[in-house]
Parts: C-alpha cells; structure tokens; sequence
C-alpha cells in the first residue's frame, strides 16, 4: 500500500533517517518503534511532506508522494495525528471533527462552520454523529477542549482523523500521557477503525504493551536505521532489539 523506498534525512551534519524502506501493507496494523530520537517521527513527517529527505521515494497507489505538495497528500487518503494535540481551542467537538472534512470544501473554515457553504449537508452531519458515536464522544459534542480530560482530547484528534475515511492513518504516540484504562480504550478503537472500517494504520508508539497487542508487524528502528522488522513475536525474541532497550532502561 504504501512503499518508502531508500529515505534518508539530514539536518545539518545529523543522520536523521538513514536508508530506511518499509513496506506498509494494506489492512495491517504496522507499528514503527525504537529509542527517543531514533527518527520515527522525521519518517511520519517525510511521508506527509513536511520534511524533505535528501534521497530515496514514497509510493503511494503508484505516485511517488514526494511529488505532492505537503496539503495535497490528504486527498490521496492519508491522515495523521500529532504527538502534541493540534486541537483548535476555539471550536467545539463537533467543530473540531469537522475539520477533519474541511478540506474538501477548499473554503474558508469559518464559513463552512456557519453553515453558509451549500456543501454543509446532512450527509456530513450524520458521518460526524457516527464516528462520535463510535469513539464514545457523542454527548461531548459541544464542550470545548480546555473543558475536556487528556484521554477524550485524543479521541477527539483520531476522530478528526477518520472522518474524512482515509485509507492510511499515522498515528504518532496516541497513547503518550495516557492512563491504562484511556489506553485500553485506544486499543479497542484502533481494533475498530482497523477491523470494521478497514483503515491501514502505521503507528509510532513507545508504549510497548499495546504495540505488542494490536501490530501485525513491527519495525524497530534506532539512529535513523532499521534494526528489526517481525511480527511482535520475532521482534520481542530478537536479540539486538532487546539490546537496544535494555540499553535505554540502563541509561535511563
Ligand atoms: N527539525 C529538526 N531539526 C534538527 N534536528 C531534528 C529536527 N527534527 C528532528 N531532529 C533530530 O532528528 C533525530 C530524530 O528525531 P525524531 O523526532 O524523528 O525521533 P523519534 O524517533 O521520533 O523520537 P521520539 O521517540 O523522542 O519522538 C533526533 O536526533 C532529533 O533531535
């Protein structure tokens, strides 16, 4: 589904990315792990377009995604979430899922919000009670972020994600700051989204427990490079994996 194909990255005299291919299959659940700063997120940011690697290709239904401007790889099916919420404060719930479709309408948010954009229909309305619905948000609809707890905030950013039913969503450290219990609810939403509206999802997240649980494959990255790749099984016996993380357990 979605090829990354020999991506290096450089800031200045720093390796980011180095060489890294990864092959993203339709359906899956594909999780990206390895120790602070090994380049996960620098990888998310080269697949969106907003980082530029010095080399190599991102293929995606046969377009090499490089080609596109950062604000047009929406349109090819792919949506992401940050891993410091990117709520607008400003808008309700209900608002701030909404932009999560805005984009189609190419319009002024503001205005598509007061309803004045004829493209505003019901059909919107109901797919955003549905996902709301979905991801137990529905009776939140009209709070406002700074009203809301942690866990529901991050619902919210993956709701927003899957309104406009992408086909890939990178999901960057959506458990991060959360509880066991808003974890295991993480868990079972992405089960949902995977299973049920078959959405690909590639997942950076240092909560191993969960990525243990929910991958069908795992690729283990440190200094820029992959290390590993298996399914949670093989990466969980291999040998220089666990090297890699007691190191940082030593270290830390
Ligand atoms: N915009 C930037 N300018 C300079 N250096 C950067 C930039 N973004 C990332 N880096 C550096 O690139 C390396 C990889 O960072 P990256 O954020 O991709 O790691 P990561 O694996 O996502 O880490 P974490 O798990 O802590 O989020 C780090 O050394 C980081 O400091």
């Amino acid at each position: 589904m979605l090829e990354i194909v020999d991506i290096s990255v450089k800031f200045g005299g720093l390796v980011a990315v180095k060489n890294m291919n990864i092959k993203i299959e339709k359906g899956k659940i594909h999780s990206l792990i390895g120790p602070n700063g090994a380049g996960k997120t620098t990888l998310f940011n080269v697949i969106t377009g907003v980082v530029k690697p010095i080399n190599g290709k991102v293929i995606y239904k046969n377009k090499n995604l490089l080609d596109l401007k950062p604000e047009k790889i929406i349109y090819e099916g792919i949506t992401r979430t940050f891993q410091n919420l990117q709520l607008f404060n400003f808008l309700n719930v209900y608002e701030n899922i909404y932009t999560g479709i805005a984009y189609n309408f190419k319009g002024d948010i503001k205005q598509i919000l007061s309803g004045e954009s004829k493209k505003f229909d019901e059909e919107i309305k109901i797919k955003i009670l549905e996902i709301s619905e979905l991801l137990g948000l529905k009776n939140r609809l009209s709070s406002y972020p700074s009203q809301l707890p942690y866990g529901v905030l991050k619902r919210i950013e993956i709701a927003r994600a899957i309104v406009s039913e992408p086909e890939l969503i990178l999901f960057d450290e959506p458990a991060a700051g959360l509880n066991t219990q808003e974890t295991s609810e993480i868990e079972d939403i992405f089960k949902l989204i995977n299973k049920e509206k078959q959405i690909t999802i590639l997942l950076v997240e240092h909560d191993m427990s969960l990525v243990m649980k929910i991958s069908d494959k795992i690729t283990v990255m440190n200094f820029g490079e992959k290390i590993a790749e298996g399914t949670p099984d093989e990466i969980a016996n291999n040998t220089q994996v666990i090297k890699v993380y007691l190191g940082e357990t030593e270290n830390a």
